[in-house]
């Protein structure tokens, strides 16, 4: 029979070395997964004792992906009438592009540098 888990218990396995998310009411022990993510451990460690069905299908994950999810499935969530409700995760696209423009930075900073350095040779050269 499938087992039922119930909110407080998804929310419990919040932690990388413990992790379970929700994707379409079914629950995912993604513990043994999360260093093989090719979308990195981060985006599921965001997620980790959360509602993930949102952040899993804004990425448009494939059927190889659909496969992994069956044989991490744990159980059916239960839902209790008045009980806690499970919080969305948080782990989208938005916080991934924001990490990569964080990397063009010290680009940018170069070609300020370097801007600033020819304005100096240009002042200098011209000032002699
Ligand atoms: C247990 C749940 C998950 C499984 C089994 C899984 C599996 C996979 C797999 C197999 C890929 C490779 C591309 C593909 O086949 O679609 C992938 C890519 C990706 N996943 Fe997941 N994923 C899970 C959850 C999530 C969640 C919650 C997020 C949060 C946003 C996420 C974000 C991504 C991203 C951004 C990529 C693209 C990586 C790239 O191509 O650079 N995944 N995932």
């Amino acid at each position: 029979m499938t087992k039922e888990i119930t909110v407080e218990e998804v929310m419990k396995h919040n932690t990388k070395d413990d992790l379970y998310m929700v994707i379409r009411d079914n629950v995912y022990d993604v513990t043994k997964f999360i260093d093989s993510h090719p979308g990195g451990e981060e985006v599921l460690i965001d997620v980790a004792g959360r509602d993930a069905t949102g952040s899993f299908e804004d990425v448009g994950h494939s059927e190889d992906a659909q496969d992994i999810l069956k044989g991490l499935f744990v159980g059916k969530l239960k839902r209790v009438e008045g009980g806690p409700e499970l919080p969305k995760g948080s782990a989208n696209l938005g916080g991934e592009h924001h990490s990569s423009e964080q990397h063009v930075n010290p680009f940018m900073w170069v070609i300020v540098g370097a801007m600033v350095v020819a304005y100096i040779a240009f002042r200098m050269y011209f000032l002699k």
